[in-house]
């Protein structure tokens, strides 16, 4: 993980996020960080000296796939419970705390997945201090501390969850069984202000200026007299790394643009006008379109396409690094949801996003991502800081293998065409009605099968579009956007008479999770 290591930290205090794989882990740092406290994520396999040598105000253990008692199941230094540190413990967190302790931790008789209701069982549940007694937050495990360690107590209780939380106020221990990192839990952020605050007396002395400007520091350290490239895709992510690249390195800076076939209808013409002569970035644009094509020709599967182009956009850089001399580091616009996805040492992997998990083994540029312990939230708050243009900051994310995984199956250049014509037609509609800004993410999906529809008197038997159009703040997770019926309406009518091939518009009405927000 590409971390502040060499710029001195010491003047801000500190909570240590243990990772045990959970899908959220990096989410509990940015709620922390987001109450003026600074917080980073570490290997749960951290020793007890490590860790005091760090000099956190508390450590928080992350969730986690693992059951405690299973074979393999991540474990944590006993010796990190004599240090005298608070912890909090989220659950996998909560039921390692208990297990390592002398705690019981058992299989439930029902699992929980999402919304549940708590109450709070006693007077002094110190992180439920000034909440209500009862308060809706969201759960997702199979197992339960059925038994609290010596010294606990426990203070809150659901139907499926009689321990749902508990503490030890004279060592400072404290367990929920519930995400209090995850948006849907109610109180969440108040029950970390209560353990960051009253129970860490963490000072909140951190923000995104201090972010950004330790960042231009670590980058200057980093990249001493060395040139860099820069994937820049257009989109917010890359266009923010290369302000900040700017800053720190100004012309030891080359960014190069990739027009790998896969872009939306005169994407490659709009990136160029609104990038090229604006902050002082010298950009190169690529026509790479056949060579993307012609390495995906006949490969369907959405994991192999995702590698391919991960793989091509390097052999694309390095071409380029050759070029211009003395490049040894390649920047990228990357976030943690690219990072976390991909798969980690302890997370799983759901997808292989093109610019981590697509990335070659043997790749020789060492990576600059400045934005990769942060959500898409957090890297348009920079944007808007570092003084970037609203429709840039607010530009809808686009993948980089772009249609390329919009097309599901094989990549054909008739498919393309379609998604890409479909495309054009819904971002239209959406513009016409004044939703562009209220729509986090909107877009077309070629499933590829056909049905059968009639037009003009005549059978058809051709392909159908879905429409995918989500909220989101971060990514992480996402729900289906609530477009008005006469709108979609619109859209579908245009698609089926503009678009050759299409006889049907469907409507993905699924949230994230349980499904993903792209299709592949
Ligand atoms: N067409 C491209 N040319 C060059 N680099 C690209 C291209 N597409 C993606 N990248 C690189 O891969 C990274 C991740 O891609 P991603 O699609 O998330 O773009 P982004 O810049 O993050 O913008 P956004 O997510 O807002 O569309 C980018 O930050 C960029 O470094
Ligand atoms: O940089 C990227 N490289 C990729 O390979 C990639 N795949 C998906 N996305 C975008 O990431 C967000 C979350 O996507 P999913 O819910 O589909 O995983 C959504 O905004 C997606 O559009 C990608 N971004
Ligand atoms: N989200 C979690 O941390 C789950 C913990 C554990 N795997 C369970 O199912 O109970
Ligand atoms: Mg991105």
């Amino acid at each position: 993980m590409y971390d502040l290591a060499n710029v001195d930290l010491s003047s801000f205090d500190k909570i240590l996020v243990l990772d045990f794989g959970s899908q959220y882990n990096q989410l509990i740092t940015r709620r922390i960080r987001d109450l003026g406290v600074y917080s980073e994520l570490k290997s749960h396999a951290l020793s007890a000296k490590q860790i005091k040598d760090m000099n956190p105000k508390g450590i928080i253990f992350s969730g986690g796939p693992n059951s405690v008692y299973e074979d393999g199941a991540l474990k944590v230094d006993p010796d990190i419970f004599k240090l005298g540190i608070p912890i909090l413990g989220i659950c996998y967190g909560m039921q390692i705390m208990a297990y390592t302790l002398d705690g019981e931790v058992e299989k439930a008789d029902d699992s929980e997945y999402g919304h549940a209701d708590i109450q709070i069982t006693s007077d002094d549940a110190v992180l439920f201090k000034g909440l209500p007694r009862e308060q809706p937050v969201w759960m997702s495990h199979g197992d339960l501390v059925n038994e609290v360690p010596t010294g606990f107590t426990s203070v809150a209780t659901s139907r499926n969850c009689p321990i749902s939380a508990m503490q030890d106020t004279d060592r400072n221990f404290y367990g929920i069984q519930f995400h209090a990192e995850v948006r849907n839990t109610k109180y969440g952020n108040e029950i970390l202000k209560n353990f960051a605050f009253n129970v860490c007396h963490a000072e909140a002395n951190w923000s995104m200026d201090d972010f950004i400007d330790l960042q231009i520091e670590h980058i200057r350290k980093e990249v001493g007299d060395k040139k860099v490239l820069l994937g820049l895709s257009g989109g917010v992510d890359s266009s923010v790394v290369g302000v900040l690249l700017h800053k720190a390195i100004g012309t030891q800076l080359t960014s190069i643009f990739v027009d790998h076939g896969l872009l939306r209808k005169n994407e490659a013409d709009e990136v160029m006008d609104s990038l090229v002569g604006k902050f002082g970035l010298n950009i190169i644009k690529v026509d790479a379109q056949d060579r993307f094509l012609s390495k995906l020709k006949g490969v369907s599967d959405p994991e192999k396409k995702r590698k391919i182009i991960g793989n091509e956009f390097i052999q694309v850089f390095n071409d380029e690094a050759k070029k211009l001399d003395g490049i040894d580091f390649l920047a990228q616009g990357t976030l943690y949801t690219d990072v976390v996805e991909s798969g980690t040492d302890t997370a799983q992997t759901i997808k292989s996003h093109h610019n981590v998990g697509g990335l070659p083994k043997d790749m020789k540029f060492k990576l600059i991502e400045p934005l990769n312990t942060l959500f898409k939230d957090e890297a348009r708050e920079i944007g808007e800081k570092l003084g970037m243009p609203e429709n840039l900051v607010w530009r809808q994310p686009f993948p980089g293998p772009g249609l390329g995984i919009r097309v599901l199956g094989e990549v054909t250049p008739e498919k393309l065409k379609i998604v890409r014509d479909s495309d054009w037609v819904l971002r239209d509609e959406i513009k016409k009605a004044g939703l562009d800004r209220d729509i986090w993410q909107y877009f077309t999906v070629l499933p590829g099968f056909r049905s059968v529809g009639v037009m003009g008197d005549g059978r058809t038997y051709d392909y159908t579009i879905a429409i995918r159009g989500v909220n989101s703040v971060d990514g992480m997770t996402a729900d289906f956007a609530r477009i008005p019926w006469d709108v979609l309406q619109n859209i579908s009518t245009r698609i089926v008479n503009e678009v050759d091939g299409i006889n049907r518009v469907v409507y993905d009405i699924t949230s994230k999770p349980p499904a993903t927000i792209e299709w592949e």
